[in-house]
């Protein structure tokens, strides 16, 4: 025969589903009436924007001359950035582009031109039904960063243009030169940033070199750049498509990509990142190793991508809090990187993908029934540490929780305050548990007393309140933890625990056992 104490409980645990139904129920109207007004809203394509980069001579202009004749029946707009007055790349493009627009940009784009960048932009806008795409071809000497960046910070340029992709052309008989060409302290090696970027890598001038050092320059670009598309080619000629609307900066595209998990790069990396740990922020690998044998050369290169997977889930706020520490301390040296995550409690994946501190991430296309959920990301950046890399994101792991669902706990709503309640499902919507308090955990006395607690200070805040009751009842209405599910971070004593916590966690330490004991749901009842 069922006890008092069960039937209580039952009773509970049928008006938590209960007010969990209404819930979803409520979620799922909500989510109706958002289609119906998406429909509603006009859907305007934005202007795709190709970036190209590429050391000075290497053939970028080539590229362009190339695209404008090849792709019959696309229109572009050009934006040629020179670093003279004299325009000679303005005359030979011109006389190629027939129906096409270029724009002349004198100046580097990447420094003192930025604001025209915008300009420019802006002024084509005015006329994009007479292009398809833009294409900006920087000069030799341009750091692709900042013009990439244009596209993602300026608020009207970014609701108009998307970033298609970052297109780096090598030559590839000076490249290897150019990439163990030695800096002044803090200043950057060019070459190595644009592979960086790239989202494709066009390997012009192979005319010029033997099959051996196109392996050589492949295996060095890799290095620096693990995920690019390599295309080798002669006079930049290589089908436009491969390079023109490739969504390099698409999160959804960024699922497909493939970072480079070649095995050997394991080995060295490792021995790499410790090679890196001492000299920070002074683009160190540069100064020792004037050795030019090759295998010091590749330790002598500061930029590098790393690459790793890991099977299992992620907690999504580790994940956040992983990001954010990235951005805050790491956004300088990370040039471009891209990631897909298993967050735990999601059924979709996380994509993310940036440069520098502009981070983009969210989330995308379900798991397939069946795949195996991981996590796989790179890197490219300066002087990247990968087994920190790879410690830190680990750290992010979803370790199984301590209570399952129907458990009775306490839980902290983030109030300093701990209420009783119930777990309702863990690893929920990306949060460790999703629990409900108790009926009648809440009442307007306590919050009012809490209220008059926090003194003068809020005075001010409290009048405004008062002057505005309808929202004050809505704020209260959400807080009210009785009434809606709460979601909890993670599974740590600070948020989450046991029925009597305190009392239990005295008990454990006066048995001298570390730590809080799990309580037998009765013993609360
Ligand atoms: N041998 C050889 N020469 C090439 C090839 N591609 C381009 N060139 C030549 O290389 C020179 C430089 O090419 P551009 O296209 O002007 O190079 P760029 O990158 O625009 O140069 P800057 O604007 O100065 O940065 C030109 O004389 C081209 O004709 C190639 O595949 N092989």
């Amino acid at each position: 025969m069922a006890t008092a104490a069960e039937d209580e409980d039952k009773r509970r645990n049928e008006e938590a589903n209960e007010d969990l139904e209404q819930q979803n129920q409520e979620e799922e109207e909500d989510e109706d009436e958002d289609e119906d007004e998406d429909e509603d809203v006009e859907y305007v394509p934005r202007v795709p924007v190709t970036i190209l980069t590429g050391f000075l001579g290497a053939g970028k202009s080539t590229l362009t001359k190339h695209i404008l004749t090849a792709m019959h029946g696309k229109k572009f707009a050009v934006i040629e950035n020179e670093f003279g007055d004299v325009s000679i790349d303005d005359d030979i493009i011109k006389e190629k582009s027939e129906g096409q627009i270029v724009e002349m940009l004198n100046g580097c784009v990447c420094c003192t031109v930025r604001t025209d960048l915008v300009k420019v932009v802006k002024k084509l806008l005015q006329r994009k039904d007479q292009f398809d795409a833009i294409i900006i071809e920087t000069t030799g000497m341009a750091d692709p960063a900042p013009v990439a960046q244009t596209f993602f910070a300026e608020e009207e340029v970014a609701s108009q243009c998307e970033l298609d992709g970052i297109i780096t052309v090598v030559d590839a008989k000076f490249i290897l030169r150019r990439l163990n060409e030695e800096k002044p302290e803090d200043a950057k090696n060019e070459a190595q940033e644009q592979l960086a970027f790239a989202d494709r890598v066009l390997l012009n001038k192979i005319d010029l070199v033997s099959k051996e050092e196109i392996a050589e320059i492949k295996q060095a670009i890799r290095e620096i750049n693990s995920t690019a598309e390599i295309i080798e080619t002669e006079r930049s000629i290589v089908d436009p498509s491969r390079l023109i609307g490739i969504q390099g900066f698409d999160l959804d595209r960024v699922l497909e990509f493939q970072p480079d998990f070649a095995p050997k790069e394991k080995d060295n990396e490792a021995k790499d990142s410790t090679d890196h740990d001492h000299g920070h922020g002074h683009g160190h690998g540069h100064g020792h190793g004037h050795g030019h044998g090759h295998t010091e050369k590749k330790h002598d290169r500061a930029i590098r991508s790393v690459a790793f997977r890991f099977a299992g889930d992620v907690s999504q706020p580790k994940l956040e809090g992983w990001l954010h520490d990235l951005m805050q301390n790491n956004a300088e040296q990370l040039l471009r990187y891209k990631g897909v995550v298993a967050i735990a409690g999601m059924p979709d994946k996380y994509v993310f993908q940036g440069v520098h501190q502009l981070l983009e991430g969210d989330f995308t296309v379900d798991w397939k029934e069946g795949e195996a959920r991981e996590s796989k990301m790179v890197f490219i950046g300066r002087n990247l540490d990968k087994l920190d890399l790879e410690e830190s994101f680990e750290a992010c792991k979803a370790l199984p929780t301590r209570f399952k669902q129907g458990d009775r706990i306490e839980f902290n709503a983030g109030d300093n305050t701990w209420y009783k309640g119930r777990v309702l499902a863990s690893w929920s919507d990306g949060f460790a548990y999703r629990v409900i308090a108790d009926p009648g955990q809440w009442n307007e006395s306590d919050s009012a007393a809490k209220k008059k607690d926090k003194g003068d200070d809020d005075k001010e805040e409290k009048e405004e309140d008062d002057e505005n009751d309808y929202d004050d009842e809505d704020e209260e209405e959400e807080e009210d933890p009785s009434k809606s599910p709460r979601f909890i971070p993670e599974d740590t004593d600070e948020w989450i625990r046991a029925l009597g916590g305190d009392k239990v966690k005295a008990a454990a330490s006066a048995e001298g056992e570390p730590g809080a004991k799990r309580v037998k749901n009765d013993e609360d009842a």
